[in-house]
C-alpha cells in the first residue's frame, strides 16, 4: 500500500501550487518582496510560531513512546530557540524590538490559523496534531529547498538568512521525520479517520495559503 502521507501531498498539490505562485513568494524569489510586507509577516509569523510551538508541546504530551516524547521535546526547542531567534535577529535588523514582536497583535488569518490549529491538536489524537501540523513543515520545507536552488538567491541582503534556515537540511530532516510519524500513525486506521486527518491537512494547507496572502495585503482588523 502507498504511504499516507504521499495521499496527503497529491491532495493538497493544487493548494501548495496556488501558494508557490503567489506574489509574495514569487516577489521574494525575484528579491523584489517590498520590506515593508516582509516585516508584516515576520511579525506575524511570530505570534503564530508561539502557538504553533504548542502543538509540539501537545505531541510530547500525546506521544505513546519515550523517543517520540523526546522527539516533539526537541522540535519545541528549536522552534522557541532556532526558528524565532532568526524572527528576532531579523526585527533587530528593521529596529523592532523583541517585546514589539510579542506584543503583535494577531491579524484575522493568524487568529484562524491558530486557533484553528490548536482546536484540531487539543480535541484529536496524536495522529490528528501531526495532521494539523504537517503542511506547515513540509510546505516550508518545499520553498525553503526551491529557493536554495535560485542563483543568487543567497546572496540577497535581506532574504538570504530566510532562506538557509527553511532550506537547511537540519530542517529538512524534522520535516522528514514528521512525515514519517504521519506514516505511521496511519497505519491500520479506517478510512473514516483516515479521511479526518486529510481534511485536518486540507484545511491546514488552504490556511498556509492565506498566510502568505494576509502577508501580502498587510491585514488588519476592520476597526
Ligand atoms: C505560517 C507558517 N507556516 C510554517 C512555518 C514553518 O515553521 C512558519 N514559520 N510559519
Amino acid at each position: 500500500m502507498s504511504r499516507f502521507s504521499e495521499r496527503l501531498y497529491q491532495a493538497a498539490h493544487d493548494i501548495w501550487a496556488k501558494s508557490h505562485e503567489h506574489p509574495f513568494l514569487t516577489e521574494m524569489r525575484e528579491g523584489t518582496l517590498d520590506p515593508e510586507r516582509f516585516i508584516y509577516y515576520l511579525k506575524q509569523d511570530y505570534v503564530y510560531l508561539i502557538d504553533y510551538a504548542k502543538l509540539f508541546a501537545m505531541g510530547s504530551m500525546k506521544a505513546g513512546d519515550l523517543e517520540t516524547m523526546v522527539k516533539f521535546a526537541e522540535l519545541l526547542h528549536s522552534t522557541l530557540h532556532v526558528e524565532m531567534e532568526l524572527h528576532r535577529q531579523y526585527a533587530g535588523r528593521f529596529g523592532v524590538t523583541r517585546e514589539e514582536l510579542e506584543q503583535t497583535r494577531p491579524a484575522p488569518t493568524t487568529v484562524a490559523y491558530t486557533k484553528y490549529l490548536l482546536d484540531a491538536a487539543s480535541q484529536g489524537s496524536l495522529a490528528e496534531v501531526v495532521a494539523a501540523l504537517l503542511p506547515c513543515m513540509w510546505s516550508y520545507r518545499e520553498i525553503g529547498v526551491e529557493f536554495m536552488k535560485i542563483p543568487g538567491a543567497l546572496e540577497h541582503p535581506l532574504y538570504r538568512e530566510w532562506i538557509l534556515m527553511y532550506g537547511s537540511d537540519e530542517f529538512g530532516a524534522l520535516a522528514d521525520w514528521c512525515i514519517s510519524l504521519m506514516d505511521r500513525l496511519a497505519e491500520g486506521l479506517p478510512e473514516r479517520e483516515l479521511a479526518q486527518l486529510e481534511e485536518r491537512f486540507l484545511v491546514a494547507s488552504r490556511l498556509e495559503y492565506l498566510f502568505w496572502d494576509m502577508a501580502y495585503r498587510q491585514e488588519e482588523w476592520p476597526v
